[in-house]
Order: structure tokens, then sequence, then C-alpha cells
């Protein structure tokens, strides 16, 4: 009897040091980020810091390994009502996620107030002196200077030959290989073209090796920042370093076939033009500036643009409806064509009204950028809400683009619903402000080229159709889309 009185009484002192120890930990962020505000924590928005150290990373992880992703935001609108801004630990940062049109758009486009403010893991992954971590200044006299080769009429009309050859080719090929990986060979021909665009067609050779190890590179981006063999942000450190060594490699014999040019010959790719900027005093970019900027373009640059036709083609053949929609404007074009004209012109991508509903719906559907990062520069208000000075924003665009009370029955692929013209910040997919996408013309016409080609000629068998999905980095099919490529007679 009294063995038993003594063995339950440990039983409730363990309990309750279990409570004690519960409560501690839930504290330990609210001490280390809210208690030093003073009063000032009172106007934080609501929500929760989790557990020390990590957060709420581990359900964010958790939830996007699920097949409903949304109940990562959901678990907040729950609890603190739809507010549409939670502060969290994530990243390993204090942190604040904003998730209507308003606010994002807000956090966006006040440079006064907001900088980039990405993880750390980030910039160690981008590096040091892509866009991602450079001074303002800097960014804006590089970014002028970079997006001039990518934006704009004359330069699209550059590209859109070369684009158009490698869809055909590729597409052919893709008919004689089998059963592929859809989004494998996609994520390659987006490559060849940005590879084409930013290096010229010489580095062909190192195109395998660059783009095999960029995925190892992306794993590690929106993963934990854990530096110990078998994590993801390992693997992708070791990614950089060998991506590194690769353009290095490029650098230097740009750098040699340079001094054997004739003086004055005008720059041929962004490379070249990297090479010659100077700033005012003259100064021109060391080989790590160059070599940073150009591993960010590579890569902003191809698997974007390969996830969202591989996503359009996946939708429209899912959808015969709007298949169909899709082939008569585009067998329309063709019919308009002068009997002169050879290949597509940029005239005729224009004038693809309907197809553009299909890449914004795909956009919108599959939010590539799930979230962008900014930190605050100064205390700011939102709606009433403190973002404390130095904490991190992340503009959760996702759940702008599957809000029901935007977009009813978010969920479901339907192009039509773009008929109705959406409000400021209601559609985001490639950001906005200062920070805007400078490729989302080029990606935009890298998708129409494809999808034109491919909806008059072919279509894609799905093998496992009922492929679970996987949401990080990026919405893709779990088997990277295994299907066949058939010719339509
Ligand atoms: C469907 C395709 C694409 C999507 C969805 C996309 C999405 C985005 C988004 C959301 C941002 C803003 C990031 C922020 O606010 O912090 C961004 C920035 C950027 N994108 Fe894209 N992008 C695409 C294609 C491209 C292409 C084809 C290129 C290059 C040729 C490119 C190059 C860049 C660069 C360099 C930045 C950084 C801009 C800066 O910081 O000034 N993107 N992209």
């Amino acid at each position: 009897m009294l063995i038993m009185e003594g063995s339950s009484k440990w039983l409730v002192y363990c309990a309750g040091a279990l409570l004690v120890l519960r409560f501690i930990l839930r504290n330990v962020n609210w001490f280390l980020y809210e208690y030093k505000l003073g009063g000032k924590q009172y106007f934080l928005p609501p929500g929760d810091m989790g557990w020390p150290i990590i957060g709420n990373m581990w359900s964010f992880l958790r939830a996007f390994k699920t097949i409903n992703p949304e109940s990562f935001m959901d678990s907040f609108y729950s609890r603190y009502g739809k507010t549409g801004i939670y502060k969290v630990l994530m990243f390993g940062n204090p942190s604040v996620i904003v998730t209507t049109p308003e606010a994002c758009k807000r956090v966006l486009t006040d440079d006064d107030n907001f900088c980039l403010g990405w993880p750390r893991s980030t910039v160690e992954l981008m590096g040091e002196k892509s866009f991602i971590a450079i001074p303002f200044e800097e960014h804006r006299r590089l970014r002028r200077l970079t997006s001039a080769s990518i934006n704009g009429y004359e330069a699209l009309s550059c590209y859109i030959k070369y684009i158009e050859e490698v869809v055909i080719s590729s597409l052919e090929k893709w008919t004689t290989m089998g059963d592929i990986e859809f989004l494998t060979q996609m994520r390659k021909l987006t490559f060849k073209i940005i590879i084409h665009i930013f290096l010229g067609a010489e580095s062909e050779d190192v195109m395998e090796n660059l783009e095999k190890e960029y995925t190892k590179l992306n794993y590690g981006v929106r993963a934990m920042r854990i530096n110990l063999p078998g994590f993801a942000f390992h693997k992708a450190l070791k990614a950089r370093k060998n991506l590194l060594a690769i353009f290095q490699s490029v650098v230097d014999k740009r750098r040699n076939e340079r001094r054997e040019r004739l003086p004055g010959k005008k720059a041929k790719d962004m490379m070249d033009a990297l090479i010659d900027v100077e700033d005012e005093n003259g100064k021109k970019l060391g080989d790590d500036d160059v070599i940073d900027i150009m591993l960010m373009y590579l890569n902003a640059g191809h698997e974007s643009s390969g996830h969202i036709t591989t996503w359009a083609t996946y939708f429209l053949q899912r959808h015969p409806e709007h298949f169909k929609k899709a082939k008569e404007e585009q067998e329309k074009i063709i019919r308009n064509r002068p009997p002169t004209q050879k290949g597509l012109s940029l005239a005729e991508v224009r004038k693809m009204e309907y197809l553009s509903k299909v890449v914004d719906e795909t956009l919108r559907v599959v939010t590539f950028s799930l979230m962008v990062f900014r930190e605050a520069k100064a205390d700011v208000n939102i709606n009433g809400y403190l973002i404390p000075k130095g904490w991190k924003v992340m503009a959760w665009f996702r759940s702008v683009h599957l809000d029901p009370e935007i977009y009813p029955n978010p969920k479901e692929f339907n192009p039509e619903r773009w008929n109705e013209v959406r409000k400021a910040g209601e559609f985001l997919p490639f950001g906005a402000g200062t920070r805007l996408c400078p490729g989302n013309d080029l990606a935009k016409l890298e998708i129409s080229v494809f999808l034109h080609h491919f909806l008059l000629n072919y279509e894609l068998e799905q093998l496992n159709p009922l492929a679970p999905l996987q949401f990080l980095p990026h919405t893709r099919p779990i088997d990277n889309c295994m299907a066949r490529i058939k010719k339509v007679k």
C-alpha cells in the first residue's frame, strides 16, 4: 500500500516536472525575442514562436510533407483568426508571416522600411555577391545591366528562334526515348536555353555537370541549416563548391579568349557584359562577383520555367476542355500566318490570349516561390500590428494564390477565371517592387513557345497519374512526372 502511494506520488511529481519543463521551453522564445521589446511586445501580431531553436520549422516541414501543406497556415487561422499577419520563429529568425494581398504588396514595395532578408542558409548557397546579399545601390546598377539582356522586345526577339529550335528538337527526341522523367527533361531544356543566353553556346560541354549540381543546391535552399553529412544543406554546400569550380574555369577561359580578341569588340553575352562593367570609379567586377551573379541567374532562370512548363503541360493534358481551346488558338495562329514566315514571331506569342490565361493559372495554382523574405529596417506598423526592426518578414504568396475568397475553389485549374481582372497584390508569381523577377517575360516566352508546339503536335501520357505530390523545395509529382511523349498523327 505504502509502495503504491510512493510510486503514484512520483508519477505526480514527474508529470508536474514535465509540465513545468514544457512551460519553460514554450517560453524560451518569448524571453529571447519578445520580452526585450518591453511594452512594444503587446503590439506584435498574434502567433506562436514554437520550440527553442527550431521554432515553427518542424510544423512547417511536416505540413509540407503531407498532401495538404495549407494545414501549416490553417493552424494559425484557426488559433488566431484571419488577421493575415502572424509571428513565428522560422529559419532561425524571429519573423512575421503576411498572407493578404495588401500586406504582401506593402512589404514588397516599401523599400524605405524593408530590405531583403533571405535566411543565412540561402545567402551561403546563392553567394555573398549575388543579388540577395549585395547593397541596394550595387544591386540597382547590376540589375539594370543584367536585366537589359533578358527583357524587352529587342532582347526577346533575339532568343525566340533559338528557343523554338531547342523546343522542336527536344520534343522530337523525347518521342524516341520511351519512358522519361518529364520534369527532368524539361529542366534540361530550360537550362540549355538559359546557358545559351548567358554563356553562349561554347559552354554546352559543362552543361550536364552544372545541371546536376543545381538540383542538389536547390534541395538545400529551403532545408534546415544543418551542415552535417546526410543533410540537404550539407549536400547543397558541396554542390555550390563544385559549381564555383566549374564557373571559375568558364570565367578563366573567357578572360583568356578576350585577351586575344580585338579591342572594342561588342560584348556577346551576359558574361562578357559582366566582365566589361565598371563602376563610377572605373572599378571592374572581380571573378567572385561575376560567378555569384551567374550562379544566381542560371539557377533562377531554369528551375522555375522548367517546373511551370511541366505543370502547364500536365494540367492541359488532364483537362481536355482547356486543351481543346488552347489548341484551337494555336491552330488559328498557324492558319493566319503569311506563307513566307518561318517559325513563331513575338507578335504571334502576344496574340495567344487563351494560352496566357493557361500560363497565369498554372503560375497561381503552383506558386513556384511559395514565399519571399524581407527584413524590417525600422519598426513598422501593418494593420495595427508591429513588425519590430530587424525581424524577418515572409510574404506568403501561396496563401494569397490559394485564398478561396479571392479565387473560389482555389485548387481547381481553371484558366477561365482569368476573364476577370485581378486587384493589385492578388497575383504575385513574380513578386513585386524593385525585386520583381527580371526574367518574367523570358519565362513566359519559353513556356508559350513550348506549349505552342506541344499542343499542335504532341500528347503526354503520364505513367503514374496518381503519383503523390512533393511540395519542397518546389511543387512537383514525386516521380518527376514519369511519362511518354507521343506524336499526334
Ligand atoms: C516561371 C518562372 C519564374 C518565376 C515563377 C520566378 C519567380 C521569381 C520571384 C517571385 C522573384 C522575386 C524574389 C523576391 O522578391 O525576393 C524572382 C526574382 C528573380 N528572378 Fe525570377 N522567376 C521566374 C523566371 C526567371 C527567369 C527565367 C530568370 C532569368 C533569366 C529569373 C531571374 C530572377 C532573378 C535574377 C531574380 C532576383 C531579382 C532581384 O533580386 O532583383 N527568373 N523570380
